[in-house]
């Protein structure tokens, strides 16, 4: 295996030092011969972890696959991520889970950590074997059912409680369906004005209200996947408060885009749950800063450009985000002073490695622990471009807009998997 000399970086946004790296893992001073990495007013942050990614396979390999998702995970600063039980088949067996652990240990990207679904065929109606997905080679620990509500709340009630055998945590779709029966953006007045089926942040909120009291009844873990209102971050702080664990991720798409964006009549701009008012973009930027919401998760979400260029009711819900996922926190948490680098560090890195339960990831970039790191250049401005992404898909929100940032270098287990912004 290589080993690396990367001078001159700034480890989470500090002085500049250098990093050695041998063996796979950061030592105090790299052996004869390893290669100089110039890293020169480049960031030094932990591998990113992505708690809510959807990599379409098995069954969508037309959207997107393992290996390309991956692809996309390491050129967004990602050395691991989880991956959503939303295929086809859904991942809801053993057998399904290692198939995409598997893959995932093929492409050799990023690590692959699946999730397991709450229920049989995402369907709602009986638990999924949860034990066998956990004591499977993949080690499930993370279950959820998204794209989909568990909202049946006895289910949930018995999900909550069997996972806690193994550590595991529920990871809510919070969507209470009879309120969103049809639902295409966010209801208010705008949509009323564009004749689109309004998504009221009450059926978030209420699932949420209705999940952390569950979680308190019976002891365990809760994780709230796309927390999207500012009502929603208002009930996680009052559970934190109360001592609910409870724990709660933002995505980058709802910490910078607003529901104006529905007017547009543009599906590129459809996801569940849908773009909120700026006030919810507000009150989740407050609530990422002061740690209510924990993490930043991408819910990368391709989709085939026959699923989204059509009219808007008939499109699909959600976006890509991996590749885009740091400059979009740069631009609406780092340069309006609301998060340093180490805040970053937190709540793309060690957080969510935490709730995922993945031990050798979101690791502090010190001797002895495993080379997994990112370099990023916080100082250029570059245009969005579809076409340069690594993923299948193209439903990147963010074409034509500029952002800050580059990720220059991406090192799992001290081997590059991205070097000058190339996959290696
Ligand atoms: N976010 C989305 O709009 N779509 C996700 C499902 C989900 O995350 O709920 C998808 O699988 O496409
Ligand atoms: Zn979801
Ligand atoms: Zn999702």
């Amino acid at each position: 295996m290589a080993d690396f000399i990367i001078r001159g970086a700034r480890v989470l946004g500090g002085d500049p030092s250098d990093l050695h790296v041998s063996d796979g893992v950061l030592v105090a001073s790299a052996p004869d011969g390893a290669e100089v990495v110039e890293a020169d007013g480049l960031i030094a942050l932990p591998g990113l972890v992505d708690l809510h990614t959807h990599l379409r396979e098995p069954g969508r390999e037309d959207a997107e696959t393992v290996e390309s998702g991956t692809q996309a995970a390491a050129r967004g600063g990602f050395t691991a991520v989880h991956a959503m039980a939303n295929t086809e088949p859904v991942a809801d067996t053993a057998g399904v889970v290692e198939q995409v652990w598997r893959l995932g240990r093929e492409a050799g990207h990023c690590d692959v950590r699946p999730v397991g679904a709450v229920t049989v065929g995402l369907a709602g109606q009986q638990l999924a074997e949860l034990g066998a997905m956990a004591d499977s080679a993949a080690q499930v620990r993370v279950f959820s059912d998204d794209g989909k509500c568990v909202s049946d709340a006895v289910l949930m009630r018995r999900a909550l409680e069997y996972v806690k055998a193994f550590d595991g945590v529920i990871a809510q779709h919070a969507q209470e369906p009879r309120l969103t029966e049809g639902a295409q953006m966010n209801e208010g007045e705008l949509s009323g004005r564009l004749g689109l089926a309004g998504w009221p942040a009450v059926a978030e909120e209420a699932i949420i209200a209705r999940d952390v009291l569950l979680a308190e009844h019976v002891g365990s873990r809760l994780h709230v996947c796309h927390v999207s209102t500012a009502g929603s971050v208002e009930l996680i702080r009052w559970a934190k408060a109360k001592g609910v664990a409870v724990t709660a991720e933002a995505c980058p798409h709802h910490l910078l885009l607003t529901d104006e964006l529905a007017a547009t009549y543009d599906p590129i701009y459809k996801v569940n749950p849908p773009l909120r008012t700026g006030a919810d973009v507000e009150a989740l930027r407050a609530g990422l800063a002061d740690g209510t919401i924990d993490i930043v998760a991408t819910d990368h979400a391709p989709h085939p450009h026959e699923d989204k260029d059509c009219e808007w009711a008939a499109a699909a819900f959600g976006m890509l985000g991996l590749e885009t996922a740091l400059s979009v926190v740069q631009e609406s948490m780092v340069d309006t002073g609301l998060l340093d680098w180490a805040g970053v560090a937190d709540r793309m890195s060690y957080a969510p490695a935490r709730i995922g339960r993945v031990a050798d990831h979101g690791r502090p970039l010190e001797v002895g622990q495993p080379a997994h790191l990112v370099l990023y250049d916080p100082s250029v401005r570059r245009t969005v471009d579809p076409t340069e992404s690594a993923s299948l898909s193209r439903n990147t929100p963010y074409a034509g807009l500029e952002l800050p940032g580059r990720v220059v270098a991406t090192f799992l287990r001290g081997r590059p998997t991205v070097l000058d912004g190339k996959l290696q």
